[in-house]
């Protein structure tokens, strides 16, 4: 491969450290690469909740549309962002090395969640961490924050939230990380499926491509990431519902953390399960993910998906 690589890429901040990122590792393999930076649907409805406008598919889909028309190769995707099933004729070539996957307690004058006051309020516009701090702290007052990472800290700095929950990677990655007060253990607060790795999306029938991304896989994070992924395929698919999957490796097994809650009442029991399997293959990876799946079914999961 002599020719010159194209990435698309959003042009917030972190999709563009995302993408630079990409291309230094390219780079240093002999590929020359440009970015193509662009604007989304997702990006130009920013201040509407994503989950009532279309899902986290509105941040790919102009994206896919570039490597269709052959305008860029490859894009770049905080794996958390991109949809469990890809359009025919898309597909993921790499996963990389995931970073820090935990979520992040920012606050000017909270060191903890644990030193927030009675009905303290909180920022996140995401299910998954409602639930997850309800099911903490049932006092507090949670309320949407949306933007991108600056323009959330930002709405905090003006006073409007005594907290924001962010996460660690995204801080880490625009040199933000000195605003986190605490991480969360994943198991207090467990991911969502891919968070912290990112993905990196081709055409699939650009067979050379796939080949000079291949060296970019990093294995254990492919294979965890592959089992949360098949949580929520395996329960419908959204990325907007409360679902949180997270997988860790210990030796040769993984284990996976996996908690639902109801996207409407959140302050419902949530429900969790915890399983581990030796995994090597994609299929016994996803089969880990099929069976926390059913082991949040046995929980009841049916009546907390709409
Ligand atoms: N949903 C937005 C988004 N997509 C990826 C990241 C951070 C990087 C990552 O988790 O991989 C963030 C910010 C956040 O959730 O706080």
């Amino acid at each position: 491969m002599t020719k010159k690589i194209t990435i698309a890429t959003r042009e917030s901040r972190l999709a563009l450290w995302q993408a630079e990122h990409v291309r230094t590792l390219l780079q240093e393999r002999g590929l020359t690469v440009e970015l193509l930076g662009m604007t989304t649907r997702g990006d130009q409805i920013l201040d509407r909740t994503l989950s009532k406008v279309g899902g986290k598919g509105l941040f790919v889909k102009e994206l896919e549309t570039a490597l269709e028309e052959g305008r860029a190769q490859l894009a770049v995707h905080s794996l958390k962002d991109v949809p469990m099933e890809l359009p025919e004729g898309f597909e993921l070539a790499a996963i990389l090395e995931r970073e820090d996957p935990r979520d992040a307690f920012v606050s000017p004058r909270f060191a903890s969640l644990a030193e927030l006051p009675q009905g303290a309020v909180v920022g996140t516009s995401s299910l998954r961490r409602v639930v997850q701090l309800k099911a903490m702290r049932p006092d507090l007052r949670i309320e949407p924050v949306r933007g991108n990472l600056d323009t959330r800290l930002r709405k905090l700095d003006e006073g409007g939230y005594d907290a924001i929950v962010l996460a660690v990677a995204g801080l880490k990655r625009l040199g933000l990380a000195e605003r986190i007060r605490a991480c969360f253990t994943v198991e207090e607060m467990i991911p969502c499926a891919g968070q912290g790795a990112l993905g990196i999306e081709i055409r699939s029938d650009d067979a050379a491509l796939r080949e000079a991304l291949a060296p970019l896989i990093d294995r254990p994070t492919w294979l965890a990431t592959q089992a949360e992924r098949a949580v929520s395929r395996s329960l419908g698919g959204s990325c907007s519902m409360p679902l949180a999957a997270h997988a860790v490796w210990a030796g040769d097994e993984l284990r996976i953390d996996v908690a639902l809650g109801h996207p409407e009442e959140t302050g419902r029991t949530l429900l969790k399960a915890q399983l581990g399997a030796f995994v090597r293959s994609d299929a016994e990876a996803r089969e880990l993910g099929e069976r926390a799946a059913q082991a949040l079914r046995e929980q009841g999961a049916e009546a907390y998906l709409a």
